[in-house]
């Protein structure tokens, strides 16, 4: 048991997850942010952290498959609390092995007596023992393979359908069996206050077990613990950032004394990097449409040191209004897009996202690039990337903006990046079972002189 910012923290992680899936669910809440002030309020043990993030994520991320399963065992409409208790333990009685079944089923039992009443208590463990004794039934029967994928791998049957358009069957079973697994926490080395390898001795003496990324050189792979709370971090050596989202960056390419600006920059991972790659020299201007988003940017520069960057809120699809044309020598623009490439860190995407939303995205992100098209300065170079796997975002977006723009030169990325990803037309689109990274798209632009 532990005590933190005056809160008490009564040790049943089964009920915290609960409380959490349950915000998820109906008041569609972020599963990420929820898991967060949870921790951070009770000020949670390792061990407690690590149990409410698995049962978390665990029963949010197969939520469609343990539905399946439980639905011959559920008679009636059930309230939504009693739901969610059931999909929690069935993910612990499927999934979690080091669990005893038993002990899920008690705890369960328990939840209900205090959430509700003896009657729901005893209907919770009629279902739940029912279950246990005829497990899990079989995934097939006369599906169509969009059907059964989507159980099997709990992603809505469009989303699966769309990918298997755009990717192909196997790839599209890939990318859904890999948005099931943890993200590997990855960090970025801060070149201006330090060296990568000064960075893993820090962190090995804190106890955690850290390596060199096997594909960026300014990037570490961490287990063992939350690295937010490493000497490393607080001292403004590293910034907590998944690997592909160090790749826009590394397209753009900025060297010091370079003007930079980052039209979507909030929370501001790549306004950092890009100013640790100016080495403190020139400057970036960075602007995000959410004022109360601007000052995240601030306190990561802060933290990490770096004194040029300048921000203000704004909509990027009219800065020509306030910003000089043809000024920049660099241009990232980093889209508000469907996020479906980080499905794994967010899984409450897989369930909230519709096909309708995703068909309104590209104009938005046709607009900032158009917009950035008058910033660049001749010779320039613009960056369009997206956390997103979907290609009418991506690829198709690109390849718009480069029609309405003949005189543009793509850059081929093949030639400055990792190699054995996969490129189309010079074009970077990352999947989640690439390489352990974020699914992620970059591409480059070059304004001729
Ligand atoms: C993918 S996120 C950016 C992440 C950021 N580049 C980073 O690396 O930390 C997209 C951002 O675009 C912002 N945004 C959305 N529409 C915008 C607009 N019209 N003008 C400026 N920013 C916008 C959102 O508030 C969001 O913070």
């Amino acid at each position: 048991m532990s005590r933190h910012k005056g809160k008490r923290w009564d040790g049943n992680v089964r009920d915290a997850a609960l409380s959490i899936l349950l915000s998820v669910e109906r008041d569609q809440a972020y599963s990420n942010l929820l898991l967060n002030r949870t921790i951070e309020t009770y000020g949670l043990e390792d061990k407690d952290r690590a149990l409410l993030t698995e049962l978390t994520y665990g029963t949010l991320q197969h939520r469609m498959t343990l539905d399946y399963h439980l639905e011959p065992f559920i008679r009636g409409k059930l309230e939504d609390w009693v739901r969610e208790l059931l999909r929690l333990s069935a993910y612990q009685i499927v999934y979690l092995t080091k669990i005893p079944a038993h002990a899920a089923v008690n705890e369960a039992v328990e939840i209900a007596k205090r959430r509700g009443h003896k009657g729901i208590a005893s209907m919770v463990n009629g279902i739940l023992r029912s279950f246990l004794r005829k497990g899990p039934r079989e995934i097939g029967g006369g599906l169509t393979w969009e059907k059964q994928t989507s159980i099997e791998t709990s992603h809505p049957e469009w989303m699966i359908r769309r990918w298997a358009e755009q990717y192909g069957r196997e790839t599209a079973l890939e990318m859904a069996h890999a948005n099931n697994e943890p993200p590997i926490q990855t960090l970025r080395v801060n070149r201006t206050k330090t060296e990568r390898e000064e960075v893993l001795g820090m962190l090995g003496e804190e106890g955690f077990l850290a390596e060199p990324s096997p594909i960026l050189s300014d990037a570490i792979r961490v287990r063992g613990g939350n690295a937010a709370r490493s000497r490393a971090f607080k001292e403004g050596f590293v910034t907590i950032q998944d690997e592909s989202s160090m790749l826009p960056v590394m397209a753009l390419d900025p060297a010091p004394g370079m003007k930079v600006l980052d039209m979507c920059a909030a929370p501001g991972g790549k306004t950092t990097h890009i100013a640790e790659r100016l080495n403190n020299t020139g400057e970036v201007r960075a602007y995000d449409l959410h004022p109360h988003k601007v000052k995240l940017i601030d306190q990561n520069a802060a933290r990490l040191g770096l004194e040029n960057i300048r921000t203000d809120s704004a909509d990027s699809r009219r800065l020509t209004e306030i910003l000089e044309p043809a000024s920049f020598d660099r241009i990232l623009v980093d889209a508000p897009c469907s996020g479906l490439g980080v499905i794994r860190r967010k899984p409450d995407i897989k369930y909230s996202k519709t096909e309708e939303e995703i068909g309104r995205l590209p104009d938005i992100q046709k607009s900032l690039l158009e917009e950035a098209y008058h910033l660049l300065k001749p010779g320039g170079l613009l960056v369009y990337s997206t956390c997103t796997v979907d290609r009418e975002e991506n690829l198709l977006t690109a390849e718009a903006f480069l029609e309405a723009h003949p005189d543009l030169l793509r850059e081929d990325l093949s030639e400055m990046m990792p190699e054995g990803l996969r490129y189309e037309e010079g074009m970077l689109q990352v999947l989640p079972q690439d390489f352990g990274g974020d699914g992620f798209f970059v591409a480059a632009f070059r304004k001729p002189e």
